[in-house]
């Protein structure tokens, strides 16, 4: 993708907030004369995708007034969620600064292809939620929808992924997505919105410091000065002063440091990783070859391959030993079901053998 550095041109790390949906003038300039200094970029919804009808919609079009006026008055940068062509015109028209299309309009492609077509060649700083559903190229396909539209100024913010099941969080963060699209594009600015991922005001700054963490580029933050009297999303919005307090109690994490003492420990440590997985590699091809000449038994006697009592013994052995180490069971679970999988593999690639399937 073509993409052009805007990120550079606001002081890092980049804060964005302002209420889930716009609900009057006097609540956004309410706001805006609230928000911590370190914010630079005013959101709110004007047109708000609800999962159930006759739940708040939006105020629609007269919140871009609203908006210009936050901007007029305390000179912050504006933004909003556009969802069709029309939603996109319209932000221009009222000179949005950075448009960002929301989790519900990621899924669709031709939704997406749509407001591309009607953003053509803007300079605009276009944002782009990940899909609902955790799926990494569909996220990624977005963006080139509007890269391919000549929109070089992109973003992507990680709001996390819906569940039929909801437990600690709302959305689930499944980091490892958001972590491979920034491995893969690391020139598009990443932000994480802590608010959707949390769904609990009281979770939205360990949320917040974990994306630091990883090394995102900065947050939107859903923001009301009486968050229990918000007309949607009530219970993750935080206030400006919570806010303030988040934002000054997060550690920013640099990617690297001059630091000598650090750089001569970090080798020294790398290297006994680099032996253990060494180790570990050589001792994964020793099971292997057990697994192979296991195979060839099997097929001598005319065997199945997958042997379940055996596999769920091993499993469970395994994961008891697993936590007496200190591991967690999570983690052996898949480490054992990918290393059973490769056996399995190759146990029928050698049932295969001088056969015709
Ligand atoms: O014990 C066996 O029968 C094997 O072939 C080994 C093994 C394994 O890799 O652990 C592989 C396949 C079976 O489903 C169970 C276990």
């Amino acid at each position: 993708m073509n993409i052009t550095n805007w990120i550079d041109d606001f002081k890092e790390p980049l804060f964005i907030a302002g209420p889930c949906s716009a609900e009057s003038e006097e609540q956004m300039l309410r706001i805006a004369s609230e928000l911590p200094p370190q914010v630079k970029i005013f959101r709110a919804g004007i047109w708000k995708p609800r999962t159930k009808p006759n739940s708040f919609e939006g105020v629609g079009a007269i919140g871009l007034n609203w908006l210009k006026k936050v901007k007029d008055d305390y000179g912050f940068k504006i933004t909003t969620e556009i969802a069709n062509a029309n939603h996109a015109k319209l932000a221009l028209e009222y000179d949005v600064d950075i448009l960002w299309i929301g989790a519900r309009t990621t899924v669709n492609p031709f939704q997406v292809q749509e407001i591309a077509e009607a953003l053509k060649g803007t300079d605009k700083i276009v944002l782009v939620k990940n899909p609902v559903n955790p799926d990494l190229d569909l996220w990624i396909g977005a963006l080139e929808r509007l890269n391919g539209q000549g929109i070089t100024k992109l973003g992507a913010i990680h709001r996390g992924f819906s569940t039929y099941k909801k437990d600690r969080y709302r959305n689930q963060p499944q980091w490892q997505i958001a972590l491979d699209f920034k491995n893969k594009y690391p020139e598009i600015p990443l932000l994480c919105d802590p608010s959707h991922i949390a769904g609990d005001r009281n979770l939205v700054e360990e949320v917040a410091q974990k994306s630091f963490n990883f090394g995102f580029d900065g947050l939107m933050v859903e923001t009301h000065h009486t968050p229990d009297e918000a007309w949607s999303d009530a219970a993750q919005q935080v206030t400006p002063e919570k806010l303030k307090s988040i934002i000054e109690n997060l550690k920013i994490r640099s990617q690297d440091q001059e630091n000598v003492d650090y750089h001569l420990t970090l080798e020294r440590l790398r290297n006994q990783i680099d032996d253990k997985d060494r180790a570990v590699l050589e001792l994964l091809s020793e099971r292997m070859k057990v697994a192979k000449e296991i195979g060839e038994l099997k097929k001598e006697h005319n065997i199945t391959v997958y042997q379940p009592k055996r596999w769920n013994n091993l499993r469970e052995c395994m994961i008891e030993l697993a936590l007496e180490q200190g591991l967690s069971e999570e983690f052996v679970h898949d480490f054992m079901t990918a290393i059973h999988q490769e056996s399995i593999k190759i146990q029928n690639t050698i049932m295969a053998e001088n056969t015709s399937i």
